[in-house]
């Protein structure tokens, strides 16, 4: 099964919004029709997206030489269009800037087709690569959680954080991977589960804010996530409720291991904050399946992202290299205490740690004042 594929002259998708219980496959034509298909999430995640870039690119391309446009000028509007639909995965824009790099070395409609279909290559062995070496970083963690789909759906045929867990699950194999539905398009339950069962993998289904109880209460061994676009300073873009999975890791003493092939590695972007976040339609939170279940009049706020910061991200797993900083080992509890780590309870009490403020009330801290409502903002 190939999520995309290049198909006598278009390019052939699983439609992913009717995932679980639908397998369609759609041709695309054009470009612009593409687009409504990145946009609407029936071609989704990083490298999927990336493959969808360039063939984009390989639909224009092909398209002016039949009808004699100006290739160059359908190119760059192509280019911005595309990049444009999704705009924090950097594989998108990627995708598109390396077919802008053989059209500037010359290439025709044939030569960008191939740059394109190369493209879809390279991320075949490229998720294969990062998904053998992050299995051998984990190799004994055998409760694992995830969130959005980085599998196959999320690439062309082999996923990321998917790969890795395949390969456990081959390898030293694993008791559960406790999956997270993804609010709001539940990427995680429809996706992500359907390629566990698949592949016979246990797993379960758990709802976003149940992750945290889960991870402090001592069920889960890692977590391992993709990631659309990292920065240069190692901060991690990924599915908005990454971040707390990050956070409750860090808290518990667990990895947390981010699997993405070198593309997604965006140099251009200093930190974490100069990614784009892709704000969507709040229709996509307020509804579900197209019926209104929030208050009526309430407004959305629906933001497809958040930043990791690369503080918390105990590993970038890529095709070529693992990204570790020592720093952030989450075993080395002298930097990352944990009042719910039983090693640090009796060396680590102190009136200034917050959990242990009850044993020490004063007035002058601010959380025993009786301050008026008004104060508290
Ligand atoms: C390639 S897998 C990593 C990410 O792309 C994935 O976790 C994710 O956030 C996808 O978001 P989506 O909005 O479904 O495209």
């Amino acid at each position: 099964m190939r999520t995309i594929d290049w198909l006598d002259g278009s390019v052939r998708i699983i439609d992913q919004t009717r995932l679980p219980h639908t397998e369609t496959h759609v041709d695309v034509h054009d470009v612009e029709d593409l687009i409504v298909h990145i946009r609407s999430l029936a071609v989704r995640g990083a490298m999927a997206l990336g493959v969808a870039g360039a063939m984009g690119m390989a639909l224009a391309a092909t398209r002016a030489e039949r009808d004699h446009l100006d290739m160059d000028g359908e190119l760059a509007a192509a280019a911005r269009l595309l990049v444009e639909a999704r705009p924090t995965a950097a594989n998108l824009a990627w995708g598109v800037g390396e077919i802008q790099k053989v059209r500037a070395a010359g290439a025709d409609a044939a030569g960008i087709v191939a740059a394109a279909l190369a493209v879809r290559d390279a991320d075949l062995d490229a998720n294969s690569a990062l998904s053998e070496r992050g299995a051998r970083l984990l190799a004994g963690a055998r409760r694992i959680l995830t969130h959005c789909n980085a599998g196959a759906l999320a690439g062309v045929e082999y996923g990321t954080a998917l790969g890795v867990i395949g390969r456990l699950h081959a390898t030293t194999g694993l008791d559960m991977v406790y999956v997270c539905e993804t609010r709001p398009l539940l990427q995680g339950s429809r996706l992500t589960a359907w390629e566990l069962g698949r592949h016979g993998i246990a797993h379960r289904v758990i709802v976003d804010s149940a992750a945290a109880g889960l991870i402090l209460a001592g069920d889960v061994d890692a977590v391992v996530v993709g990631a659309d676009r990292v920065a240069a300073n190692g901060d991690v873009a990924n599915k908005v409720g990454t971040l707390g999975h990050a956070l409750a890791a860090r808290h518990a003493g667990i990895p947390f291991v981010v699997a993405a092939p070198e593309s997604t590695i965006d140099l251009g972007t200093p930190t974490g904050s100069d990614i784009p976040i892709e704000i969507r339609d709040e229709r996509e939170v307020l509804e579900i399946d197209g019926r209104r279940v929030a208050a009526p009049g309430s407004l959305g706020w629906n933001p497809a992202f958040d930043i990791t910061p690369s503080a918390l991200v105990t590993a970038i797993v890529t095709e070529h290299r693992s990204l570790n900083d020592p720093r952030n080992d989450p075993r080395d509890d002298s930097r990352h205490p944990s009042p719910h780590d039983p090693r640090n309870r009796t060396e680590r009490l102190s009136p200034h740690e917050p959990w242990n403020r009850t044993e020490h009330p004063s007035p002058n801290e601010p959380w025993n004042r009786a301050t008026p409502e008004e104060d508290l903002v």
